[in-house]
Order: structure tokens, then sequence, then C-alpha cells
């Protein structure tokens, strides 16, 4: 089954009226429903092109219409174990966040508020007609795309770290490691969670829309069907993508530049993808972006809906074409119309579990048919009205009945799934296909058998890896040795399916453990020591013969021990001494470091002559506030450090953005752009490391020696205390 892919055109904006309205619907001699869109060719006005989708809605159609259209019938699928996708498409300014979330009021609540109402409706209805014999757990998480970097927006921004979340792959798909999942049981505390976590999202406004979103944000929502031993799971996703801009017209500044080339960059890499599949590619570029890794790779494995969002007048004229033509090559991916297995609560080892981390998913293929037609495709199917011009013939694909034969086609490393039980087409479901027959499964290996001429090197490989995939997969499931005793315990288990995964080579352990290393790190730069413990300790697994990380996880330890030790001692000392005491101590601690400072400063700023770039100069008292220039033995040296440099060496190695913001002449963002500098580089490493000199300091990106100089300086104020 293809892509659904329905047009909607926004209605003119109030600064747009009286302008040029250019994109225009039609219907074909067959239906009522437009189906077309038409819009002149900007080189030659006088020619119109016809763009022929599955749905076709001008700027009288309500939320109510769109949802009850295209997204109300694909909810049955869901419970019977389909997972769905719809996404919103278009460039900046089309109207995909109002498609997808909506507005306040009933009537104007988006797609994905309605969708979620007749999901828990649904579940209801379910419930109650079985007695209580059918249960339905629904989970939710939501997560941004923002400059290529994944964030969960169900955590606060301050949570964030700036590497985001790391994705894995698992099998064929990918997914997000430690993404939230929210259980979510009634439609208000949905709406409550979305609400949040939406104020969480990065939006600002651009010349071309005042609330731009300037991610990709995708909602997910897993359903559990339960009966008594049988769990159906499913997905649905909800993608409001960010839109494509045209800098030249946005005239964004330099922020909103960077996320806007962000923006183009993911969006023509999914273009490229799209091609790629159309094309038939050995090659499908989707691990250039972050947000076609995590499409690509899985969501279409089931229905499929794509809403093309676009505004009706001339000045988007190019990026209506545009995204008219990549909606065209869109509807001609095919997906496979393919339900979740159920799985069982009590189910045997070797039987994969559904959750949110292994379901799995594939990319997105097309039907060898679709290519094979393709010549057929590039002339009209559906005769235009008598008056209607010509389209032009490269512009205009037919939508009508096509079908597939893919549909039960085993998944690589996957025992063969049912296809959709929903055969028969009728006009009130669009999702069903043409065939009234359930497919038969196919045997794995009957692709081997036939032999296919003019194959490529990589799909040989490809049939050689699936190959071995279906032998191993075959063989585990004959031993009934590799079966789990019952009494073996959870930890025990953990790792006999990682050494078993690392034994069959189907896992890059490497890369896993990496994957722990990295947020292991990430949780001790937040100063996390217990969830950065438990991290190198995941870690452990993967590397047990690296004393590095032995080592890192005794000191971490005793780190933990020092700090409950010392919290305890000052719980004692609280309830002994009264807090202040404490101060005058402190004050003359502060001013013998400053006199210290001084004597430094002098003695080093004998040597400055040499010195191309900062001069420093012997100070008195007198002249504190004035910044100190730098010697070059300061600069370079890690042994001439003054206590000043050390303290400002000591808080840029903390990577503590709320530490390194408080310096001199930094702030919220320079301090994240100082720790991303930091950061650069150290992925595959598993040791942090330090800034030993001002040299250093001043050399990573974004720093420079002023900066330096102002950081070192302000270390007078006592707010840094
Ligand atoms: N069908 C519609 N009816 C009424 N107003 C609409 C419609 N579609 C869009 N709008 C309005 O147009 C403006 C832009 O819409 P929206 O923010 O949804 O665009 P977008 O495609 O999500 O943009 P961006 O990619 O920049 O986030 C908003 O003010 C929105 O309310």
């Amino acid at each position: 089954m293809g892509i659904r892919v329905v047009a909607r055109i926004r209605p003119q904006q109030s600064h747009e009226l009286g302008k040029d309205v250019i994109v225009s619907t039609a219907s074909n001699a067959e239906s009522e429903q437009p189906t077309l869109v038409k819009i002149p060719n900007p080189k030659n006005e006088s020619e119109d092109f016809t763009f022929q989708f599955s749905s076709v809605y001008d700027h009288t159609a309500t939320q109510q219409q769109i949802f009850d259209n295209e997204v109300s019938p694909t909810i049955k699928h869901l419970f019977n174990g389909f997972d769905v996708t719809i996404f919103a498409y278009g460039s900046t300014g089309t109207g995909k966040t109002h498609t997808m979330r909506g507005g306040k009021t009933l009537a104007e609540r988006g797609v994905i508020p309605r969708l979620l109402s007749g999901i828990y409706r649904r579940a209801r209805k379910i419930v109650k007609d079985s007695e209580r014999e059918t249960t339905v757990e629904i989970t939710l998480s939501y997560y941004e795309i923002y400059n290529d970097k994944v964030f969960d927006l169900f955590e606060a921004p301050e949570k964030r770290t700036l590497a985001g979340l790391p994705l894995r792959d698992n099998g064929c798909k990918t997914v997000v490691v430690g993404l939230t999942e929210r259980p979510c049981e009634s439609l208000k505390e949905f709406e409550n969670l979305y609400d949040q976590a939406n104020i969480n999202r990065s939006t600002s406004a651009t010349k071309l829309n005042a609330a731009s979103s300037r991610s990709h944000a995708i909602l997910g929502i897993r359903l559990a069907v339960t009966t008594g031993d049988e769990v159906r799971t499913s997905i649905a996703s909800a993608i409001d993508l960010a839109g494509s801009e045209d800098n030249r017209r946005t005239q964004n500044g330099k922020e909103r530049m960077v996320e806007s080339a962000s923006i183009n960059k993911s969006l023509f890499t999914l273009a490229k993808c799209v091609e790629a599949i159309s094309q038939k590619d050995a090659r499908i570029p989707y691990r250039e972006s972050k947000m076609t890794r995590i499409l690509s790779l899985g969501q279409n494995n089931g229905l499929t809906v794509m809403i093309l969002n676009l505004a009706p007048v001339r000045s988007f004229h190019l990026d209506t074409l545009s995204s008219l033509n990549f909606a065209n090559r869109t509807k001609r991916i095919e997906v496979r119309e393919i339900e979740n297995e159920p799985v069982f609560k009590q189910c045997p080892r070797g039987v994969p579990t559904v959750s949110g981390s292994n379901i799995r998913r594939q990319p997105l293929r097309p039907l060898a048919s679709i290519v094979h037609n393709a010549s057929a495709m590039h002339a009209p199917k559906n005769p235009l009205k008598q008056g209607d011009k010509q389209a032009k013939a490269f512009s205009v694909y037919s939508d009508r009945a096509r079908h597939s034969n893919m549909g039960s086609r085993p998944i690589r490393g996957e025992p063969p799934r049912r296809s959709s039980p929903l055969k028969r087409p009728s006009p009130a479901d669009p999702f069903m296909s043409s065939s009234s027959r359930p497919q038969k499964r196919r045997s794995p290996y009957r692709l081997m058998s036939r032999p296919q001429p003019g194959i490529s090197k990589e799909a040989i490989e490809d049939i050689i890896e699936r190959k071995v995939t279906d032998i191993l997969a075959a063989r585990a499931l004959d031993q009934p040795s590799i079966a789990p005793q019952p009494e073996t315990s959870e930890e025990v288990q953990r790792r006999l399916d990682l050494l078993e995964k690392r034994i069959d080579g189907q896992d890059d352990g490497r890369e896993q453990g990496l994957t722990f290393l990295l947020m292991a790190k990430q949780h001790a730069v937040r100063g996390e020591d217990a969830s950065a413990l438990r991290m190198y300790s995941l870690a452990k697994d993967f590397f047990p013969d690296n004393k590095k990380l032995d080592v890192k996880i005794e000191k971490l330890r005793e780190k933990i021990q020092e700090k409950k030790e010392e919290g305890r001692r000052k719980e004692v000392e609280l309830q002994l001494v009264k807090p202040l005491v404490i101060e005058p101590s402190k004050k003359k601690n502060r001013a013998e470091q400053d006199d210290d400072d001084y004597r430094d400063e002098a003695v080093h700023g004998q040597n400055c002559e040499s010195d191309g770039g900062f001069h420093c100069k012997a100070r008195t008292k007198k002249q504190r506030s004035r910044p100190v220039r730098l010697s070059s033995a300061e600069l370079g040296n890690e042994d001439v450090q003054t206590p000043r440099t050390k303290q400002l060496l000591e808080i840029v190695n903390t990577r503590d953005v709320s530490q390194i913001r408080l310096l001199k002449g930094v702030g919220a963002k320079k301090a994240e752009a100082i720790i991303e500098a930091l950061c650069t580089g150290e992925e595959d490493e598993d040791e942090l490391r330090p800034v030993t000199s001002l040299r250093q300091l001043g050399q990573l990106r974004g720093v420079g020696t002023k900066t330096v100089e102002n950081m070192r300086f302000g270390l007078q104020n006592p707010a840094i205390e």
C-alpha cells in the first residue's frame, strides 16, 4: 500500500488579502471530492501544472473534515496492531502546526488532540464491550529534533544536554536512547502533558510566521491491547515537521539562519531519501540527518498519511511547486501493510517482545511494480474535465489503485508477519487495499531461489546478509538449551543476552558500549553521579578489560560515598553551629586570595614583552577594576598558573553550564558553546580531557583571548565564589 498523500491549501492570512491567489483545486471526472491541485508554471504563466493526490482540501476545509476523512479511519487499524504514521509537510507558514496541533477551541483542535480523543473513546468501548477482559494501555513519548539533535519534550529544557539524546540502531530501526515514556490514562491527562511539552518546543518568530516551529516534533502514542495472555502493541506517530525556508524571504538573523540551515538540510535529505527510494537506489541516505534516520528507518510499516500543507498566494510560488514535487514522489513510495505480531506475557525466549525500544520497523522501499510502471506514470491516467487545461505530463501522476505484493514479504531477521486483513476497498476506509484475500506467507528462502538478472553487488550482499540472519534465527529456534531457566535472575539474563548477541555478531557491542559511555559522561557533566555510575557500569559489560573504566567507576563510587558522608557531616554541623559564623572567615579567605592573585600577576608581568598577543602589567590595588592582560607563560604553561587561573580552569572543567555561565562575558549561550567545544571529538573516548592552560581555553571555538581575559578578570566578582 502506498503512502496516502493529501493536500490542504490554507486560507489567506489577513496580510495576504488582496494578493494574487495562484493555487486552485479541481476534481477529476470520477469523484466529487477534489483530487487535483493546479498551479501555474512559473516560466510560462499561461500553462498550469496539475498534481493529483488522494484528496485535496481547499481553504474552506475544517479541522473536523480533515480528521474525519484522513485520520479517524486509521484508528481501528491501530487497535488491530498496525502502526500508523501521520505527518505534516510544507514550507514555513503553510499550516502544518495548525493542522497537527490546531487551536484551543473545540472546532480548532487539530489532528493530534482529535486522534487521542478517538483513541481513548475506542479504548473505553473495547474495555466495556469485553466486560473488562481486554485492557488498553496508552503510553506517550514526545521529542523534537532541533539543529539535528534530539531533545525530550517531556523534560524541562534546563535538563537538556548539549549533545541531545543519542540514537541507536536496533535491528531495522533507530531508537532514541533515554526517551521518557509517560503512561497516560485519559484525554485530560494528555492535554496537560501535551500543552506543557509544547512550551518546551523550540519556536520563534520569523518574517514568514510569527510562531514558527524551529524543530521537527514527533509524538509517539504506544498502544498495548491486552486480552488474557496476548498483548498486541502498535504505535501511532504524529509528526509536525519544521517547514523549509527560503532565507532570501525570511531575512533571518544569525541564530535563525543556523536553525534554518539545519531544517533545510534535513528536509533536503528527506527529499534525497524519497528520491533514492523511488529510484530503487541501493543506498538510501537516511543516515545523513537524524530526522531521516528516525523516520525512514521505520515509521512506515503500516499506514502512512502525509498531509501536504500549501499556501495559496504567489509569494510562496516556488516553495509550493517544490513541495508539490516532493509530495508527488512520496506518494509513489510503497510501505508494507503489516501488523505487529501479538506477544504473549509468558513468551518463550526467542520470541521478540514488543517495547518502545525493540519494535522492528522497516526502511521505506519502493515496490518493483512501481518502478516498473514509472514510465506509465509519466502520462496522466485520469482525464481532466472538459475545458481543463492539459497538464504537464511530467508532473502528473495517478494515485489510482496499485497493489502491493510486499504485504506478505518477510522482514529480514524476523518471523513472517501477517499482512493486513483489511482488504476490501471502500470509500469510507481509504486505507483498504484492492485485494480481498489475505496474502499468503512467503518463505524467506524463496527470494534466494530465483535467479535475478543484472543483480547489483549491494543486492547480493543484502541477500547474503538476510540468508545468514535467517539461518541464525532458525538455528536459535532449534536450540532449546539456550532457553532461559526460570530461576535465572534478570541481571544474569541481561548479561547472557548481551554475550549472545556479541557471539552471534548481530550487535556491534562497541557501539552500544560507547552509547552508555556517552550517556555516563552526560550525567557526569550534569553532576548526576549516581546515574553516571550506573551508565559506566552498563558500559563495563562491553569493555570488560578496560582498566581506565574500572578506575573511573571506583573513583565515582568513592566520590558518591564522600558526598554522602559530607552531607551527613554537614547535617550534624548545621545542628551544632550557627551558619553566620562561617561568613567572616570566608571573607578573609577571599581577601587573601586576591592578594595572592596580585602578587602572581606582578611576578608574571615581567615576562610580558615577548608576548605578541597579550600584555600584562604589574598592578596596584587601585588598578583592580581594569581587565588583567595575561602573560604568554600563563597562557600556555600549566606549571605557571595563578590561583585565579586555576580557579577559572577548574570552573571550565566542571563542564557545568550553571557555573560557566556565571563567568564574566559568558552567559548561557556561550557557556553551552564552550561545553560543546570541549565535548567535540570525545564521543569515541572514555576519558574527559580537561583544559589545562589559558591558551588552550582561548583556542576553543567561540572563546578567544578577549573572552579568556574577561572570564578571568570577572573572577574578582564575589558572585562567582
Ligand atoms: N487552515 C487554516 N485555517 C486558518 N488559519 C490557518 C490555517 N492554516 C494555517 N493557518 C494560520 O497560518 C499561520 C501559520 O500556520 P502554522 O504556524 O501552522 O504554519 P507552519 O507550517 O507550522 O509553519 P512553520 O513551519 O514555520 O512552523 C498561523 O497563524 C495559523 O493559525
